[in-house]
Order: structure tokens, then sequence, then C-alpha cells
């Protein structure tokens, strides 16, 4: 059950409702911030399709994710968020702002990423493989019904042909927001790591919220 946050994480400013929150280590401190964009396309139907990319390379290299990267000098994050979409795989999309992710990690890069989170419905263009990411479909249920913390990778649903959404190999973190995603919801959140000796990333810590 969401429940009004009466304590937000350092960096999270604003009137919010909790839709998940863990982890019991304190949040980890950084010094600067740097942003960054990540893209999805959601395309309801029979069945509900979730568009992903498997990275290839880089930071987060063998991970599904939605398309995206750093915000560069001069661009507004929507304009780096289109840039990415279109030089990872290939499309062009009407993309909408829908979340901001405040991602820290000890052991990792020194800087906070804020990652601005967007979403489109429909496309143009090919989709195309590129040497980052190679993109692939995915079903998710209806989402009517499900909690944000419902785990929608193994909610029974239509459309078999395709495979669920694969929370395993994807960030930790997005298991907690992806439902408000696929729900068309505005969301904030904030998702501390560490960077174990095998080179992993460990979630310590996280929060996330939808405004009041
Ligand atoms: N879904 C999800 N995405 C994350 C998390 N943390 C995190 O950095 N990302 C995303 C934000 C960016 O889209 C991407 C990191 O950017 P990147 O490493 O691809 O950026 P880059 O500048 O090297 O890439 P590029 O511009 O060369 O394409 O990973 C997370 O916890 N969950």
């Amino acid at each position: 059950m969401a429940t009004r946050a009466s304590t937000l994480p350092p960096g999270i400013e604003g009137d919010f409702t909790e839709t998940s929150v863990g982890g019991n280590d304190s949040w980890l401190t950084y010094e600067t911030t740097r942003w960054y964009t990540n893209a999805f396309i959601i395309q309801e139907g029979s069945p509900n399709k979730l568009l992903l990319g498997y990275k290839k390379r880089g930071f987060g290299a063998h991970l599904y994710n939605g398309f995206g990267g750093k915000v560069e000098a001069g661009e507004s994050p929507a304009e780096a968020a289109a840039r990415e979409l279109k030089e990872e795989c290939g499309i062009d999309a009407p993309l909408q702002h829908c979340g901001s992710l405040l991602f820290v990690t000890r052991g990792g890069p020194e800087w906070a990423f804020q990652i601005e989170i967007y979403r489109a419905e429909e496309y143009s263009g090919t989709l195309t493989e590129t040497d980052e990411m190679r993109p692939e479909w995915f079903r998710y249920p209806n989402i009517a019904d499900v909690t944000p913390s419902t785990d929608l990778a193994v909610t029974k649903e239509n459309g078999e042909s395709l495979p669920p959404i694969p929370y395993d190999t994807m960030w930790p973190d997005d298991v907690h927001w992806m439902p408000l995603l696929l729900a068309g919801r505005h969301f904030v959140g904030r998702a501390d790591f560490e960077l174990d000796n095998e080179g992993k990333y460990k979630m310590l810590r996280w929060w996330f919220g939808v405004p009041a």
C-alpha cells in the first residue's frame, strides 16, 4: 500500500507518495551529478509489448534496458533522449517525459546519475541492432490490477510468444518502477549501489514514489 512520504532521500524534492522503499544502509554521498536519459517504447495490445535493448558494451553491459546515454553539452534531456534512441536502435518516437531516477554508486563512477526517463507508444523507422544495443520485444500483463511491487515477470498473462520482462538481467531497481512506467504514471526515485569485488552492482537502498 502506498504511503505519503515522510522522509525523502537526499536529492529528491517535492511532495510524493512512496510506492517502494528498502535497504538499511545510509544514503551515499556524492559531489557531482551528470545527466542521462533512458527511453522505452510501450505498446498496449494483445499482447502488451515493451521494447528493451540488450546492452552489448559499456556501463550496464549484458543487461536489458531502455535506450539512452549521456546528455551532451548544449542539449536538453529531451533532445538527448531522441538522439540516443535513434543512435542506439534506429528509430524516432514522440517521447514523453515520465520519470526521474537518481542513481548513486560506491566503488563505481564517483558522480551521481540523474536519469530522465521517457516513453512513447509509437515510433517510426526500422528497429536496427547497433554496436551498442540489440532491440527486443517483451510482453507485460494488463496492469489495471497490478500494484507497484507486483512482479510482472511471473504474472499470468496472454501473449505467450514473447518472453516476459527479463528482470533477472536488468538493473535491480527497475522492478520497483517498471509497473509505474508501464501504467503511464509519473514517478521519481533514488537507488544506491555498491560495486563488489566481483564487479557486480548490489543495491543498498532505494526509494520510489509518485507525485502526491
Ligand atoms: N534502467 C536503468 N537504467 C539505468 C540505471 N542506471 C543507469 O545508469 N541507467 C542507464 C542510464 C543510461 O541510459 C545508461 C548509462 O549511460 P551510458 O553508459 O550508456 O552512457 P554513455 O554516454 O556511455 O552512452 P553513449 O552516450 O555513448 O550512448 O544506463 C538503472 O538503475 N536502471
